[in-house]
């Protein structure tokens, strides 16, 4: 396998009026090229600001992260981020093709539009590309994001509690969309959710975060297979039992001193 993100010894430090404040440290993992991780984590402990620093949005205090090899040192040309506030995410002045076409612009209209269409259809979208965002339903809006972020092709899919701001059906939807779509188009996607059950459905590996500072208290194999299904997959023992897995670690939620 082929390493796609690769976070060493990460740690920032943000200087407030109260005095300064570690919100991630000693941050150590890698995403191989490929492989959906889930990361949670308590709230608070410093999940954004890890993004932050992947995404090229702040820079780190301390360590290093690497997109294919090359480090990070400003927004990463090939990555694409999905944020759980779709309505703020997507421009309502411009129809649904449009909005999928914006990071395309550097390409041919022809290629522009092939592309806008292939990731709307993947979606279920195909015949919406003449609406407005504000036409649609929220699950519907959060599809479009999807499709904007799969157009672009990244190397890497950061998705930050992406489905938090629907419904628990639109969600299971989604869920399973992007289970998907990242299957036929073989994206890597690194995604934070606070719903322990969604990263063992979800992920390949599940990372468990611990309080702030933010450290890496389990990397869990989720062995469910490829093909998931939120019925019988969640029923599972090996759902169940990974799920209380994860819950206990963050019930016990160590601080970061306690982690080695
Ligand atoms: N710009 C900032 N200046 C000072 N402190 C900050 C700043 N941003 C975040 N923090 C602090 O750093 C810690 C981690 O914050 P962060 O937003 O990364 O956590 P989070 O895990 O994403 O939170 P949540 O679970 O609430 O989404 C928190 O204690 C927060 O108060």
């Amino acid at each position: 396998m082929r390493t796609m993100l690769d976070v060493a010894d990460l740690g920032h430090t943000y200087q407030a009026k109260d005095g300064a404040h570690d919100a991630i440290d000693g941050l150590t993992f890698t995403v191989e090229a490929g492989e959906l991780v889930c990361v949670v984590g308590p709230s608070g402990c410093g999940k954004s600001t890890l993004l932050r620093s992947i995404s090229g949005l702040i820079r780190p205090t301390r360590g290093t992260v690497s997109l294919h090899g090359t480090p990070v040192d400003g927004v990463p040309a090939d990555l694409a981020v999905v944020f759980q506030d779709y309505s703020r995410s997507l421009f309502p002045w411009l129809t649904v093709q449009r909005n999928v076409e914006f990071p395309l612009r550097e390409l041919s209209k022809a290629e522009r539009t092939a592309r806008a269409g292939e990731a709307l259809a993947a979606v279920g979208l195909e015949n919406a590309g003449r609406k407005y965002p504000w036409q649609l339903s929220g699950g519907m809006q959060q599809r479009v994001a999807i499709a904007r972020a799969l157009a672009y092709r990244p190397a890497l899919l950061l998705m930050d509690e992406p489905f938090a701001s629907v419904d628990a059906q639109t969600r299971f939807e989604l869920e399973d969309l992007l289970l998907r779509v990242r299957r036929e188009q073989d994206t890597t996607v690194l995604l934070v959710t606070h719903d322990i059950d969604e990263s063992v459905y979800l992920g390949d590996r599940v990372l468990v975060l611990s309080k702030s500072p933010a450290r890496v208290v389990a990397a869990l194999d989720v062995g469910l297979g490829e093909k998931r299904d939120q019925i019988t997959t969640r029923s599972s023992d090996e759902f169940v039992e990974l799920r209380a897995k994860v819950a206990g670690l963050l019930q016990s939620a160590p601080t970061a001193e306690t982690v080695h």
